[in-house]
């Protein structure tokens, strides 16, 4: 490895454990607020892998928590990590992080369906829509409860060019529950398909990475998230808003 690249690298120092965090915090999972854990770091940085290189990269995680993906990006290189989070007993755990991690992480306490993203990063990280993708990333294990919502938001604003996507065509790499994941990413003709599947695929291009099986998280949820699914907004740029390029199956 070069001298310089050496320099560029970053691993957050020794730390407490997500595990003995959440034990020395007392932090109880929330059924309110979705709460399932990762604390595989192994698990986490494969997630964080499927963004691609988040080198020097300006970051957006939803919902922290405990922290486990956000070690994850902050050792995979961002140099600009903000996070999300609406309970406030993780913020002391993620305050730990920020110290070990210099001027890399920044927290807000607030809720992600209300906070205003285009204001989170500066204005000279944009790139034309038509160009490559800035180098911002949205990247979050949602909470079930706000992952609808906050994707049909996110949709409406990569259509109006706004919210995070004011930037350009800023790539997310979610988890969601399966059966989201699977309307998200159903083709033409499957039992899955939907107006979700319609208007993310008219969208964005639609990837489905891998599925993280219910024991990965604590506690277990019900149901099996699948991880990873990355939406990039590639279509967007494409000027097919007319009836003509949406599929026939639209329910729209
Ligand atoms: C499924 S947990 C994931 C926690 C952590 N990222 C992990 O993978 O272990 C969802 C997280 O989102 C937070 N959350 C729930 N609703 C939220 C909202 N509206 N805005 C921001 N964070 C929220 C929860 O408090 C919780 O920390």
């Amino acid at each position: 490895m070069s001298a310089s690249r050496k320099l560029a690298s970053f691993r957050l120092p020794p730390l407490p454990t997500v595990g003995e965090l959440i034990k020395l915090y007392n932090l109880r999972a929330e059924k309110q607020l979705s709460q399932n854990f990762l604390l595989d770091l192994k698990l986490t940085d494969k997630i964080v892998r499927q963004a691609g290189s988040l080198r020097d990269a300006h970051v957006c995680e939803v919902g922290p928590g405990p922290g486990g993906l956000t070690r994850s990006i902050l050792n995979a290189g961002a140099t600009d990590l903000l996070v999300v989070e609406k309970d406030t007993r993780f913020i002391p755990g993620l305050k730990l992080l920020s110290e070990a991690a210099p001027g890399k992480l920044r927290i807000v306490h607030g809720d992600i369906l209300t906070y205003r993203m285009d204001r989170g990063f500066p204005s000279n990280i944009s790139t034309p829509w038509e160009g490559d993708p800035p180098n911002l990333h949205i990247i979050g294990n949602l909470p079930f409860s706000v992952s609808t919502p906050l994707i049909i938001k996110w949709l409406e604003d990569i259509a109006n060019r706004t919210g995070p996507f004011m930037h350009g065509r800023t790539r997310l790499t979610l988890t969601f529950q399966k059966e989201v994941a699977e309307r998200l990413t159903a083709s033409t003709g499957s039992k899955q398909r939907s107006r979700l599947s319609v208007m993310a695929q008219y969208l964005c291009t639609v990837r489905n990475c891998f599925t993280i099986p219910g024991r990965a998280f604590v506690p277990k949820p019900e149901r099996k998230r699948e991880a990873g699914i990355c939406l990039s907004a590639l279509w967007v740029s494409v000027p097919a808003r007319q009836p003509t390029s949406i599929p026939p199956d639209s329910p729209l």
